[in-house]
């Protein structure tokens, strides 16, 4: 990639005279007439990647005029139509997969291994949408008033779901590409049209996706897929709050606390943070629980919001745990991306010196090191940590970096109340070999979803994902998010006189 066209089947994107990634806006790759730009680092090298365009405000006004025009056409298409559009897209993501997976590489540092499974996990979730829609949105209700007290067979009622509009769609760094059909796809399943706004650091990557949506051909109406590049500090609640919107599906961090507060009378979809507990009881298989620790804790070096971000474990296993989970972080590679290493540099310096930030502060407050702190640039070294207590701040904060905290507990009780403790609550698990016990934990803590003997994940992609408290509003998954980019519509035939089957 480096700041100029990928291939000639992304060449529109580019604008070698400027070096710049151009917008795509109602169906046309656009120059931007800011003369602004955000620039894209690479975290690994944390050199200058690319620049994508900050769009201007007016850029943005005609994008979402150009939504509005074209949804009305789109949501007229039949349902089937529409999934075979969606199909197409799959298949030229699937042909594309090569290219958009080195975006990934360079502008997220995501080992090329994992940036292909990222783009074929998207090319399925678009498929397993047209699928579900196909189905989902042929059903509706039909309801006759004689259920209710008092009430003759006199009224039929017919409900459906129908599109919302506008869908505007902010994906965070982390799953740039997957996160982001994630949020279009349902979208225009149901009928939608999008405006994506995608993240700075995978922003090239996304406007690689924008191109499959394009080169699917007029399957799609002009504009009805925007995907605008502008300063999220600039522009960003410019966008959230535009009167074009009739959705906001977002994931990111706490800025989404703020957005919640600030957009109006829309359905909104908040996928926030997380703090995922692992508890491990007394009687846990601990290879399998030290097992999934280090895969659920390190995975893309702890850079997902359903990592797992702390471990409560009883005292009387804890010493056994940290020998097995330190035993599988010893295995772990540590490098760049291109060479698929397992841990690879996080997101920017800024992120770094957070993660740093909370080792130093547990380190300070007397934290046991179970394996030595390194870090060299971006790239920090898989650090496990031992008897970490209330006090210290890795506590409660979410590093998102390969930095797992380990704390000793007197039992499940304990650990639950850390857990309810904390303002994140999006996923946790829970590793135990007694059933009852599991359901028990799991009816405890007060988190989105509960694993049992398995690491925080939010797939498969149409399991429903939601957060409590500063983790979320609403719930996604494939399912869900249709049904939320949707609204009940009902028509009611009044009859003259009640009706009644023999
Ligand atoms: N629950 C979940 O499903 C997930 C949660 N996360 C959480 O996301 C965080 C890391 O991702 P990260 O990308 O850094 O998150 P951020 O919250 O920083 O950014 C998320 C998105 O919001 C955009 N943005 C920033 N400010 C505004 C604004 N004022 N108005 C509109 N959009 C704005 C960003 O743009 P820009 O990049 O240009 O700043 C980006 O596209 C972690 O806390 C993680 O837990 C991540 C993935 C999944
Ligand atoms: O952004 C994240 O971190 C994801 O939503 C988590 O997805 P995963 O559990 O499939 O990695």
């Amino acid at each position: 990639m480096s700041g100029s066209a990928t291939t000639m089947f992304f060449n529109e994107l580019f604008d070698a005279a400027s070096g710049q990634y151009k917008s795509y806006i109602n169906g046309k790759w656009l120059r931007s007439c800011s003369n602004k730009v955000v620039t894209i680092m690479n975290p690994s090298t944390r050199e200058e990647q690319a620049k994508v365009q900050a769009c201007t405000r007016e850029e943005i006004d005609e994008a979402y005029e150009g939504c509005a025009k074209a949804q009305e056409v789109w949501r007229q298409v039949p349902l089937w139509k529409r999934a075979e559009a969606l199909r197409k897209v799959a298949g030229i993501l699937r042909e594309q997969r090569e290219t958009i997976a080195d975006c990934l590489v360079s502008e997220v540092a995501k080992a090329k291994k994992d940036s292909l499974s990222e783009v074929d996990r998207s090319a399925d979730l678009i498929e397993y949408c047209a699928e579900e829609g196909l189905r989902l949105l042929s059903k509706g209700d039909f309801l006759t008033s004689d259920a209710f007290k008092g009430t003759e067979r006199n009224k039929l009622c017919l409900s459906s779901r129908i599109p919302l509009g506008t869908v505007l769609c902010i994906p965070p760094f982390n799953y740039p590409v997957n996160l982001c059909v994630s949020k279009i796809a349902p979208a225009l399943i149901a009928g939608n049209a999008v405006l994506v706004k995608p993240p700075t650091q995978g922003a090239v990557a996304g406007l690689h996706l924008a191109q499959c949506f394009d080169k699917a051909g007029d399957v799609f109406p002009k504009g009805l897929v925007n995907f605008v590049t502008v300063k999220a500090s600039e522009n960003g609640d410019y966008m959230a709050q535009h009167p074009g919107n009739d959705c906001l599906s977002f994931t990111g961090g706490d800025v989404g606390l703020s957005l919640a507060k600030k957009v109006g009378m829309i359905p909104i979809q908040m996928e926030l943070g997380g703090k995922d507990a692992c508890i491990v009881c007394e009687d846990a298989d601990l290879d399998l629980a030290a097992k999934h620790i280090v895969k659920g804790g390190f995975s893309y070096s702890g850079q997902r919001c359903t990592a797992v971000k702390i471990v409560l474990v009883h005292e009387s296993v804890a010493d056994a745990l940290c020998e097995k989970v330190l035993a599988g972080v010893q295995k772990l590679t540590v490098g760049m991306p291109e060479d698929n290493k397992n841990i690879t540099p996080v997101i920017s310096e800024q992120s770094a010196n957070f993660i740093e930030g909370l080792v130093l502060d547990a380190k300070q407050k007397g934290a046991k090191f179970l394996t030595e702190y390194k870090r060299e640039g971006n790239l920090i070294w898989p650090t496990l940590l031992d008897r970490v207590r209330p006090d210290m701040d890795i506590a409660w904060e979410e590093p998102f970096g390969p930095v797992v905290p380990i704390m000793r507990v007197t039992g499940a009780d304990e650990a639950v109340a850390h857990a309810n403790k904390s303002r994140l609550a999006l996923q946790a698990c829970v590793f135990t070999k007694d059933v009852d016990n599991a359901i028990r934990l799991s009816d405890a803590v007060r988190a989105g979803t509960v694993q049992i003997n398995g690491a925080p994940a939010r797939g498969p992609d149409h399991f429903p994902f939601q957060g409590f408290r500063d983790s979320g509003i609403g719930s996604q998954g494939i399912v869900n998010s249709i049904g939320m980019m949707t609204k009940t519509k009902t028509t009611v035939i009044n009859l003259p006189t009640p009706s009644y089957t023999v």
